[in-house]
């Protein structure tokens, strides 16, 4: 189980979502601001084979329940940072902890994680039900076991009639779907997405953004989100992360304080666009520290 994350009821009349007969949800903003670390990153550095500088030391905590994006410009480091995080690069200095311990102990009860990539990676030759069984399969998990599990998965992420299909017989934002339930299957806590959605039209983007809060939010889940996009970012996170390149670095952090769940009367909001405001001007100036001729001017 997860630690207990601070829950914070709204009055449902203070939002336009409470006039959905639908959801009987509490409203919240968690995390609380002390709940406990699922990862910190400590002074980690990335310096590649070629001596391309790709982070310069970075610390950041994200905490249990946290929806924390990264945003920043082209080259920033936002990939990078999240593959230290997934432990497919090593830092070449300074380390990490995955809830507060050595990545071996990730996997345990409380301490799974799964990652999700721009690119869907669906085997086309095997059905959807069977790509969301991969990692079960992988992890020795019996049939009799994982079938339920699989159709959960699927029905997660509105899915649940698909799973005879084959890849090719679905849309882009179902392969997505698969891809995202396939990273659901083993039910982690913290989930790892590099622009999971950044292929997308913005309408089916939008779509998934809401039906991924909505997941993050009923199953208390743990979300390190990059994307390039704006409406995304403060859609989505409970943080979000500005980082500048030239070193890869962390430039300024926006907090989200808006209850969840969001919906599109948040969308239509003007403390939406007050927050995009916020992030695009915070953007603009982590772009000019990323120019080497600002950066050298003013070192
Ligand atoms: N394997 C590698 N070898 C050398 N340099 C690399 C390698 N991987 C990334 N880099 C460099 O490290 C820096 C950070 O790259 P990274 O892909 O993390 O940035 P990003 O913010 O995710 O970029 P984008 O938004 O374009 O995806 C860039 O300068 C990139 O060229």
């Amino acid at each position: 189980m997860m630690a207990a994350l601070a829950h914070t009821a709204y009055p449902r009349a203070a939002q336009a979502e409470a006039a959905s007969p639908a959801p009987e949800r509490v409203m919240t903003t968690r995390p609380a601001a002390n709940a406990a670390p699922a990862i910190e990153i400590l002074s980690a550095e990335k310096v590649f084979a070629d001596g391309t500088r790709g982070l310069a030391p970075v610390d950041l905590t994200v905490r249990e329940g946290e929806f924390l994006s990264l945003i920043g410009p082209s080259g920033c480091g936002k990939s990078t940072l999240l593959s230290l995080v997934a432990n497919l690069n090593e830092p070449s200095d300074g380390r990490l902890l995955w809830w507060r311990g050595g990545f071996d102990g990730v996997g345990a009860e409380g301490r799974r994680m799964s990652v999700v990539f721009q690119d869907a990676t669906l085997m086309p030759w095997l059905r959807i039900a069977s790509n969301v069984r991969l990692p079960l399969d992988l992890a020795g998990v019996r049939r009799a076991e994982s079938a339920p599990r699989v159709q959960a998965a699927l029905e997660g992420v509105g899915l649940g009639e698909k799973g005879r299909s084959y890849p090719r017989q679905l849309s882009g934002g179902m392969r997505m779907r698969a891809a995202i339930a396939r990273g659901l299957v083993t039910e982690p806590n913290l989930l790892l997405m590099d622009e999971p959605f950044g292929a997308l039209d913005e309408f089916t983007r939008n779509k998934l953004d809401a039906d991924l809060v909505d997941l993050w939010w009923r199953r208390s889940l743990t979300v390190l989100f990059v994307t390039h996009s704006i409406y995304e970012a403060v859609f989505l996170s409970t943080r979000i992360v500005v980082m500048a390149a030239r070193p890869g670095r962390i430039f300024a952090e926006l907090t989200i304080d808006e209850p969840h769940p969001r919906g599109d009367a948040f969308r239509r909001s003007p403390c939406f666009a007050e927050y995009c405001q916020r992030l695009s001007a915070l953007l603009t100036e982590a772009s000019l520290a990323s120019d080497p001729a600002t950066t050298e001017a003013g070192a």
